[in-house]
């Protein structure tokens, strides 16, 4: 598959992270590198409700022919809608890029889909956006030039130095406070799920997951702490507002370039925090659009 598009010789992303004060982005500097999303109304809407309707189910049963066949249609869509734009992709790990399978430890991705990405990441800036932590998401996807946001985005950063000329870091960890909590529930959680067949706790460094029950007895006096409820895993998560969405929106405010198209593929509950994000810019541009066009008349 051959994909052209001109990728400015520049850093993509800008060299320090992007704190304002009230939070970690400038919603209003993102809707401007927004705002011509798409290339008419209903056109990015059409090609995320495409891509979620195809994307794989639970139970895994589309089929590969499925799946080409929707890859075909929607190629010349998204480089119509592309036209002009930064393509910027984000990617799910469990599930998107590998198979979903009964021991997180060997939850491999292929050669083939880890060719498939680094090939991707020739031509737009890419991110990996999982509830795992960082590291070992990391060492799953061994490609050095992404850019990698784990514990469901509370842990962001950017290639290695030195990997593409100009490039720099981005750091962002929201939930920095949480880690002796996180912890102190990590050891209790450990002790009891000792006794437990087939129970496991896995650290994410800024959030749990334990892939299975027994937890809410454990994590019941700690109110800062929520259970979110995964792929047949239990994850316990910091109550800030935090989550995929906002590492999405703080990847695309750090981008220097204009005028973006974020792509974002995933398949679980908390990748639908990222799709809610590309729903509601997508609605202030659009509203923005409309404002501007009845101040024009
Ligand atoms: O955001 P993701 O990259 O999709 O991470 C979400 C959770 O993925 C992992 O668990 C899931 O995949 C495992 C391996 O296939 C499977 O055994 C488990 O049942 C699934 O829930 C990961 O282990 C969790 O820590 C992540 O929260």
């Amino acid at each position: 598959m051959g994909i052209a598009v001109a990728r400015p010789e520049s850093a993509l992303f800008s060299p320090k992270p992007v704190v304002s004060p009230n939070g970690y982005f400038n919603r209003k500097k993102l809707l401007k590198k927004l705002e011509s999303f798409g290339n008419g109304p209903g056109r990015i809407n059409g090609l995320l409700d495409s891509m979620r309707a195809s994307s794989p189910t639970r139970r895994g049963t589309d089929s590969r022919e499925d799946q080409n066949s929707w890859t075909v249609s929607m190629f010349d869509e998204i480089m119509e809608a592309s036209m002009g734009k930064q393509i910027v992709v984000f990617l799910d790990y469990d599930g998107t890029l590998s198979p979903i399978v009964e021991d997180p430890d060997r939850a491999f991705m292929t050669n083939e889909m880890r060719e498939a990405v680094r090939n991707v990441a020739k031509f737009f800036p890419t991110a990996i956006v999982s509830g795992r932590c960082r590291a070992k998401v990391f060492n799953f996807v061994r490609l050095s030039e992404l850019y990698y946001a784990g514990s469901h985005g509370m842990d962001i950063k950017g290639p290695v130095k030195g990997h593409r000329k100009g490039n720099q870091t981005v750091l962002c960890q929201p939930a920095r406070e949480f880690l002796p909590m996180i912890d102190e529930v990590y050891k209790s959680l450990i002790e009891k799920i000792e006794y437990i067949p087939g129970a496991k706790v896995e650290n994410n460094k800024f959030c749990l997951s334990v892939h299975y029950h027994q937890v809410k007895s454990v994590i019941k006096d700690y109110q800062q702490l929520r259970l979110n409820q995964g792929r047949k895993v239990l994850e316990i998560r910091p109550t800030i507002k935090w989550d995929k969405g906002n590492a999405l929106e703080f990847l695309l405010e750090s981008l220097e370039s204009e005028d973006v198209l974020p792509i974002y593929i995933g398949d679980d509950r908390t990748d639908e925090d990222a799709f809610r994000v590309m729903q509601f810019l997508k609605r202030l541009v659009e509203w923005k659009k409309k404002k501007l066009s009845l101040l024009r008349h």
